[in-house]
């Protein structure tokens, strides 16, 4: 680890995780303002640097004990894990928790007019892909021999452009392939992005600043899966109503003033409160419902 008393962040410069990066460490406290020319963010109010990079090289970064946390698509770190395993270089790092944003899959896809059974429908054929090791990886689990065609970004293109015959790539909606004339067959890999440590964090100081970035972090997506919810039950249907509340535990229960027939009910829940539970929350008399995020929340 090149010596620094600065905690050192790898995040994506621009890219699908780089808003959401920012806005988890700016939830735990972190104050920082990015100038998009630069590399480096100082934080003011924390010894914090944030490194803003290319997503591909925050593995490597971390791995190699460059930076102390980096932010990553599992996609990304898993790839970079199995290349670095085969070259025999360093590949070890603590995933310290998975989070709330980027999820994606890594699919197998092919042209409409391609008539797919099942990965073996793909021998000996060619595959565009930016994730050769993971490809890889499941297509010998499936006993199937094809040929690679590496593609950094495009790849989606590739069939159309008589390059590959199918592609290994990222999916979350579907559009792209549908824009692509491609459909989806195998999702070989399911992704999140995450927070990784290196395993080479030398300082007790260090290591308590990043206990209580993830103490935070733990708190803010708790916070962010979590409701508020408030309304009036009438006291025949109370049990019904709390029943309802999807993951509420021990909810305040408070007298109102001059209706003895009904109270006040105060939960936190775990979940979000769909509509058609209100909708049956209504149907058991309940009234004034209300339904409010939670900024923060810690013990
Ligand atoms: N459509 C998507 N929806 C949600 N998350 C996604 C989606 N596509 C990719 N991701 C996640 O975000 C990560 C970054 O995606 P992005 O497309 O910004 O990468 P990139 O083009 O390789 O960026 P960079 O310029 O940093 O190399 C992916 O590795 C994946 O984990
Ligand atoms: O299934 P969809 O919702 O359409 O998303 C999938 C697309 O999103 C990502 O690319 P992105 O848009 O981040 O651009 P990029 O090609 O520059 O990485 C990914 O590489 C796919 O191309
Ligand atoms: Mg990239």
């Amino acid at each position: 680890m090149i010596e620094s008393n600065r905690l050192r962040i790898a995040i994506q410069k621009s890219g699908r995780l780089s808003k959401e990066s920012q806005q988890l460490l700016k939830s735990c406290g972190v104050k920082f303002t990015v100038n998009e020319q630069r590399l480096i963010a100082h934080a003011d109010n924390m010894p914090i640097d944030l490194l803003r990079v290319r997503d591909d090289d925050i593995p490597g970064l971390v791995m190699d004990g460059v930076v102390d946390l980096g932010i990553i698509g599992e996609n990304v770190l898993e790839e970079e894990q199995i290349e670095r395993q085969t070259m025999s270089k360093p590949a070890e790092c603590l995933k310290l928790r998975q989070l709330d944003f980027g999820s994606c899959r890594l699919s197998l896809a092919v042209p409409t007019e391609f008539s797919y059974k099942n990965a073996s429908s793909l021998e000996g054929l060619r595959i565009a892909t930016s994730y050769p090791n993971l490809l890889r990886r499941y297509m010998e689990q499936q006993g199937i021999g094809y040929r690679d065609c590496m593609l950094k970004g495009s790849v989606e293109v590739a069939p159309r452009a008589g390059l590959a015959d199918g592609i290994c790539d990222l999916v979350s909606t579907g559009a792209t392939l549908e824009a692509n004339g491609l459909y989806e067959t195998d999702v070989i890999y399911r992704s999140m992005a995450c927070i990784i440590q290196s395993t080479q964090t030398q300082t007790s100081v260090k290591q308590a600043l990043i206990d209580k970035i993830l103490s935070r972090i733990n708190g803010v997506i708790r916070a962010r899966e979590s409701k508020y919810i408030m309304l009036h039950a009438p006291n025949a249907t109370l049990e019904q109503i709390v029943a309802l509340l999807p993951g509420a535990e021990r909810p305040t229960v408070l007298p109102l003033s001059h209706d003895s027939n009904r109270v006040a009910v105060h939960a936190v829940s775990t979940e979000d409160l769909f509509w058609d539970t209100m909708e049956q929350l209504t149907a058991l008399g309940a009234s004034s419902i209300l339904v409010m995020p939670i900024e923060k929340m810690m013990g």
